[in-house]
């Protein structure tokens, strides 16, 4: 909101590229109220922003910019404001009066304070705003001035923690996350599919595994581009995702070869799901191929599960495509 200061030729012959952050410091630090003013038509000003101190000034909770300078001040004040704003706007030169009053913690007080008024200019020489600081000595000594000063440091930590904490997030989804289909890169998948596969054991539980894969993928991007390719397997990702529970594991393997951990879920189940996810695909004329594999009393890791169904999914192929084969039974499409 203070970049129209950056504006003035005047200003920029003082400072040097630092000039922005300086006066970014000066607006929300100096303890006293600064306004930036903006000059719509004679006898017409608009608050276009109100500094930390003016605001702790004022009341901290309304919201000023956008508002005509009356909604601010009382009359008497505010016309006074208005006259010599106009003098400054129409003699292009800073202005400097004596007010009898003005606001400390969101009380009018009887107190004088000197209103400084001066002219922001675009490159073209248009006077388009005022910067208005108000010196009044009581300001200093307001104890809310300090504490608001306290708030805005504490509120800036927090935003940058937030900040960091969102980046945090994004860098962790980035290390679990396919980032193309969005499913779980085969690392975290495995790390995952290996506490549900200890999980399961220790409650005798059932457990379901999907490995699937595209068939002919590779004619996809010969035929159509990678790009084709790439859009492909997102929808793959996406129909698996719109046909398992959540708690289900859904993770890209590699190349176009997605590994589904169905926990809970017993042959039976997991075969409908198969084909439920096999026929959608079809309708989008994607077709898949998928080798089903459930837990095995035998089963050490959850690699023994995934080699199964690895196996499958290769007699899938074999067989023909575009089919399930599980190691009780054979679906054919
Ligand atoms: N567009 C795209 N292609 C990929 C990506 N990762 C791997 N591939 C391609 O996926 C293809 C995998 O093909 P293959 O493993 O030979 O299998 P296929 O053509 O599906 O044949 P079948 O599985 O036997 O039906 C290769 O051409 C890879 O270059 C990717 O992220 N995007």
């Amino acid at each position: 909101m203070i970049m129209p200061i950056r504006n003035n030729p005047g200003f920029q012959d003082h400072f040097d590229d630092d000039a922005d952050s300086i006066m970014k410091f000066l607006w929300d630090f100096f303890p006293a109220p600064m306004m930036i003013i903006r000059f719509e038509e004679p006898g017409n000003f608009v608050v276009e922003a109100v500094n930390p101190t003016q605001k702790a000034m004022l009341s901290s909770k309304k919201i000023y910019a956008g508002k005509h300078l009356s909604y601010i001040f009382p009359a008497l004040l505010c016309d006074e404001l208005i006259v010599n704003c106009g003098h400054c706007v129409a003699d292009g030169v800073p202005v400097r009066y004596e007010m009898a009053g003005g606001y400390i913690d969101g009380e009018y007080h009887q107190s004088d304070c000197q209103i400084l008024l001066k002219p922001i200019s675009t490159l073209q020489g248009a006077i388009t705003h005022l910067l208005c600081i108000v010196n009044n000595p009581s300001t200093y000594s307001s104890s809310k001035v300090a504490h608001y000063s306290e708030l805005e440091i504490e509120r800036r930590v927090m935003e940058r923690t937030d900040e960091l904490t969102t980046i945090n997030q994004q860098l962790s989804y980035l290390a679990t996350h396919d980032w193309l289909t969005e499913a779980f890169n085969r690392r975290h998948l495995l790390e995952l599919a290996t506490t549900e596969f200890k999980r399961v054991c220790r409650y005798g539980l059932s457990l379901g595994l999907l490995m699937l894969d595209i068939d002919h993928f590779k004619s996809i991007n010969d035929e159509k581009g990678h790009a084709a390719g790439d859009q492909a397997l997102q929808t793959v990702a996406r129909a698996i995702r719109a046909t398992v529970r959540n708690c289900d594991l859904v993770g890209r393997y590699g190349g176009d070869e997605f590994i589904i951990v169905l926990p809970e879920t017993d042959l039976h189940g997991a075969r409908t799901i198969a084909e439920r996810l096999r026929s959608t695909l079809q309708g989008a004329e994607l077709f898949i191929s998928i080798g089903l594999a459930t837990l095995e009393r035998n089963d050490q890791t959850i690699d023994d599960v995934i080699n199964r169904a690895d196996h499958l999914l290769l007699s899938a192929k074999r067989n023909g495509r575009n089919r399930i084969e599980s190691a009780s039974l054979t679906l054919i499409s």
